[in-house]
């Protein structure tokens, strides 16, 4: 665990200027994880945190990077097991050994004594002359916990040359006393500061090019107190890595920029902001080509090229809440116009202008999209663009619109609120959109002037921050009061503002003796925003070589545009991706319609057919009736007709089946070839109101915008236009609705036009009546003469007998024969009849197989070119959905991963608070 005063002493390190720390631990990967945890909420980007052999770890913690020992893993398989741009420090206690690293891919490397102290001047220089010129990395002097501080201070003047850096642990800066025992550690804090701020001085020395002797004095004179000895009971140890002595000369206590480390730690932020960018791209891309439409789609671009640019603050609020005296305030001078009337009609970028620059910019120009670029002499524009807006209240719906635009690209919003009349219904509106972006909100409480007592400040101090709490869901929003008016009179009156600007001018004594600026609580406000976005122990030029919350806000920025812009792409793709699924289920959907109408088809066909056996069935009937009627020996005009040799009857027909056409045939016929055509006309309405249907129904499930060269058939364009848009097939129209059908000129149409190619229709008009009546007569013919002919016969032996009875006994006998002859050839008429039923049945019958089989295959074929024609067409459809089905899965898919990519990406991020 890390005492507290090990974290005050890493603090005071960091705060003199060690510019790394590596944490070395043999305890749980818990309690260091938790430590690591605690020195990089400690750190705050102001110095790098570096793991001992724990990749897993920083990794975890988001640190900077890991120090391998000469018992880790190899540099190479650290390369390979690491993940993000974590610097890769490698432990040596000799010059080849460092080279070798380099080689390795090493970042940098801490060279060790062999005995445990700081390496020889001689090693430093072979390990970095040794390098492969190009991409020779640091070479650190590292000092082990066996170095005593009087060989250190011996040492470290011969080595500042030679060396990138150095690394010394922790309790080499401690006090004896303090290491010794942890209690009296504590109370000894101040002293360890003390010696800490030494070194920090020396570091500061070497840093401004002092000559190493007097840096080594500085060692001397702090360290009155007893370095030997030393040694931490913590099993967490610590180590400040310093500065190396060629940095540039600054002003500051920080050696920024200047370190080797820090410059590596820089190369690792860029590599960072690269690594963003680059995934930001691939988010852009895949938008544009996922949601082209998207409105906001030009904001994401917009964050991404931003994120090389400086901060990008918004100061937002109602008119006259006093935002254009804030900005004035903070810029030093009255840049703004300001006043109780709405002041500010437009939306204005503020950015620096530079007074020494040669190629002077036009102080005012209005952008292409409406907006405003003001270019002032003010230094804090160096760090920040500021952008002015419209009271909320009174903006026109362009710059609500150019407002709400800037919003999402803001790195900070400034929300200004009047202390008299905080938190609006329009500002509380404004806060909701702004939620909406995850923006980091600063509440800005102005003119506290105005109220009475510091009572009042505070009750509206926590009316804006329980209601800000509230919108934002934060735990505590930064809520800070101030007076701008009085500010800027205290910087007006002093001229401090143009000069430093926010940087210096709030620990400007000048401007703190200026009546009003104590009282305008601006100093506080300004410093709050600076450590916010600057940290707190340097000064930089850049966002990218700050602390603070800056790179953090900065790499965010996009980020969330890019969540919020990839989440409405995620419903948008869902959305489409359900209906892909929807227009292929009702292309599916149609195969079963299909298929159902077959089915409805062929048992309608079927009965259709009944009918028309029925008929003939009939018919059948009735001649098994005219046979049992004609073919008796009671009919005596047949039998006399047939036996006298005279076939016709009176009216010149045939003798038996003159009347057949009429009792049996009677309009059979005629009722047959009815049928037969309404079947067939049937058959072509329900199949063209099938086609009809389906090629409204597939127009209606055709890709949007796909060409619609498919249905140039005329039918199909027909039926575009036609009101078939009902959702279900139309139902099949029975037979017996053959009046419905005939009464549209339509269905006439098809009726006559099925009619004329219809092959049972022509079934039955081949089927010629008189023959079958020709041979009925014949069979009639032929029973009566054979019955009758044995009955005359029989007769005539009876006359023959009749002569020869009064001759003899043997012309009774002859009689008694002939009888018997008769009446056999009597008895034999019912199978006669039966037979001839029979032939005319089988004929009749073979008749209207004919006729249904033909029917048959008739409604077979149309049915199944009917279905097989919606199916093509439905095919390609099919194809084409599925196509883009797997289009928008494989889109989602990217997108998944993608926002993955996104959120790892946010979690780094944020991480580098
Ligand atoms: N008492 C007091 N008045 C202030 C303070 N700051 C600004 N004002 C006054 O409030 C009025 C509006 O200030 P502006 O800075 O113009 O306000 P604004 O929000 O920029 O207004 P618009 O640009 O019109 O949206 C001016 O009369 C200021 O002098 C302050 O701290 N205290």
């Amino acid at each position: 665990e890390l005492a507290p005063q090990l974290l005050d002493q890493v603090n005071d390190a960091v705060t003199a200027g060690a510019t790394a720390v590596v944490l070395d631990g043999s305890d749980s990967a818990a309690a260091l994880y938790e430590a690591a945890v605690k020195l990089k909420e400690l750190l705050r980007e102001r110095a790098a945190l570096l793991l001992l052999d724990r990749l897993d770890i920083a990794a975890a913690v988001g640190a900077e990077g890991v120090v391998l020992s000469p018992t880790g893993v190899p540099v190479v398989v650290a390369r390979k097991m690491q993940q993000g741009p974590l610097l890769l420090g490698q432990m040596v206690s000799s010059a080849e050994a460092a080279v070798a690293a380099a080689a390795d891919g090493a970042s940098f490397v801490l060279l060790q004594g062999a005995d445990g102290g700081l390496p020889q001047a001689s090693d430093l220089t072979a390990a970095r002359s040794q390098q492969r010129s190009g991409n020779a990395i640091p070479v650190i002097a590292a000092a082990g916990a066996s170095c005593s501080p009087a060989s250190l201070q011996q040492q470290l003047p011969s080595l500042a040359a030679p060396a990138d850096g150095f690394c010394m642990p922790l309790q080499l800066l401690q006090p004896a006393a303090a290491a010794a025992d942890a209690a009296a550690a504590a109370t000894a804090s101040a002293d360890s500061a003390a010696t800490s701020a030494a070194v920090g001085v020396l570091l500061q020395a070497l840093t401004e090019g002092h000559t190493p002797e007097a840096a080594a004095a500085a060692v001397g004179d702090s360290s009155s107190a007893d370095w030997s000895g030393s040694s931490s009971s913590s099993s967490s140890g610590a180590a400040a890595a310093a500065a190396p002595p060629s940095g540039s000369a600054t002003t500051v206590k920080v050696p920024a920029g200047g370190s080797a480390l820090r410059r590596l730690l820089n190369a690792s932020k860029e590599s960072m902001i690269a690594e963003e960018r680059k995934l930001l791209q691939q988010v852009a891309a895949l938008l544009e080509e996922v949601a082209p439409q998207m409105d906001e789609l030009p904001l994401l671009r917009d964050a991404i090229t931003n994120l090389d640019d400086v901060f990008l603050v918004v100061v937002v609020g109602e008119f006259n809440s006093g935002k254009s005296t804030v900005i004035n305030a903070l810029l030093g001078e009255k840049f703004l116009a300001d006043g109780i009337l709405p002041t500010t009609n437009e939306i204005s970028v503020l950015k620096y202008a530079d007074p020494a620059s040669p190629k002077q910019q036009p102080e005012l120009v209005q952008q292409s999209d409406g907006l405003f670029v003001r270019r002032l002499p003010a230094a804090l524009l160096r760090e920040m663009n500021i952008v002015d807006t419209p009271g909320t209240n009174v903006i026109l719906e362009r710059q609500q619109r150019l407002t709400e635009e800037y919003v999402p690209r803001a790195d900070l919003v400034l929300f200004v609120l009047s202390a008299d009349r905080p938190l609006s219904e329009s500002e509380l509106a404004f806060l909701k959109y702004i939620r909406q972006w995850r923006k980091k909100v600063v509440f800005v409480v102005n003119k506290v002037d105005m109220l009475d007592s510091e009572e009042e400040v505070s009750q509206v101090l926590s009316f804006v921050s329980s209601n800000a709490s509230k919108l934002l869901q934060l735990d505590s929003p930064a809520v800070l009061p101030i007076s701008g008016r009085a500010a800027l009179k205290a910087k007006l009156g002093c001229g401090s503002g143009q000069s430093g600007g926010v940087l210096d001018s709030w620990e400007d004594e000048l401007l703190s003796s200026q009546p009003g600026w104590q009282k305008s609580r601006f100093g506080e406000f300004e410093k709050f925003i600076y450590d916010f976005l600057v940290g707190s122990a340097g000064s930089s030029s850049s966002s990218m070589r700050s602390g603070g919350e800056g790179l953090r806000l900065k790499l965010q920025t996009p980020l969330f545009v890019a969540d919020a812009l990839m989440e409405a792409a995620r419903v948008r793709l869902q959305g489409e991706i359900a209906a892909a699924e929807g227009e292929l289920a009702a292309l599916g959907a149609v195969r079963r319609q299909l298929a159902k109408f077959k089915v409805e088809m062929s048992k309608d066909a079927e009965a259709q057919r009944q009918v028309c056996i029925s008929l003939v069935g009939e018919a059948i009937s009735r001649n098994n009736k005219y046979v049992d009627k004609t073919l008796q020996l009671s009919n005596l005009p047949a039998l006399t007709g047939y036996l006298f040799g005279s076939s016709k009857g009176a009216a010149g027909m045939p003798v038996a089946s003159s009347s057949w056409e009429a009792e049996v045939v009677s309009g059979t016929f005629d009722q047959l070839a009815k049928q037969v055509a309404e079947h067939a006309a049937w058959l072509a309405t329900n199949c063209s109101n099938q086609l009809d249907y389906y090629a409204s129904y597939l127009q209606q499930h055709r890709m949007p915008g796909s060409s619609s060269s498919s249905s140039s058939n005329s039918k199909q364009q027909q039926a575009t236009s036609s009101s078939s848009n009902g959702s279900s097939p139309p139902e099949t129209a029975g037979s017996g609705s053959s009046a419905a059908l005939a009464s549209s000129d339509a269905a006439a149409a098809a009726m006559a036009a099925a009619a004329a190619g219809s092959r049972s229709l022509a079934a039955v008009a081949d089927f010629k009546p008189d023959a079958a009546r020709m041979l009925l007569e014949e069979e009639l013919r032929e029973a009566f003469l054979g019955t009758a002919g044995s009955a005359a016969g029989a007769q005539g032996l009876g006359l023959l007998a009749a002569s020869w009875l009064k001759g003899g006994l043997e012309d009774l006998l002859a009689l008694t024969v002939a009888g018997l002859a008769s009446y056999v050839a009597v008895l034999n008429l019912p199978l006669k009849r039966a037979d001839i039923k029979g032939k005319v049945a089988r004929v009749a019958g073979n008749f209207a197989d004919s006729v249904t089989t033909a029917m048959a295959e008739e409604s077979d074929t149309a049915v199944e070119a009917t279905t097989s024609q919606v199916l093509q067409q439905v095919a390609p459809l099919e194809a084409a959905w599925q196509a883009q089905l797997q289009q928008l899965q494989a889109s989602e898919a990217r997108r998944a991963q993608l926002a993955e990519a996104l959120q790892v990406m946010e979690k780094r991020t944020a991480n580098l608070q």
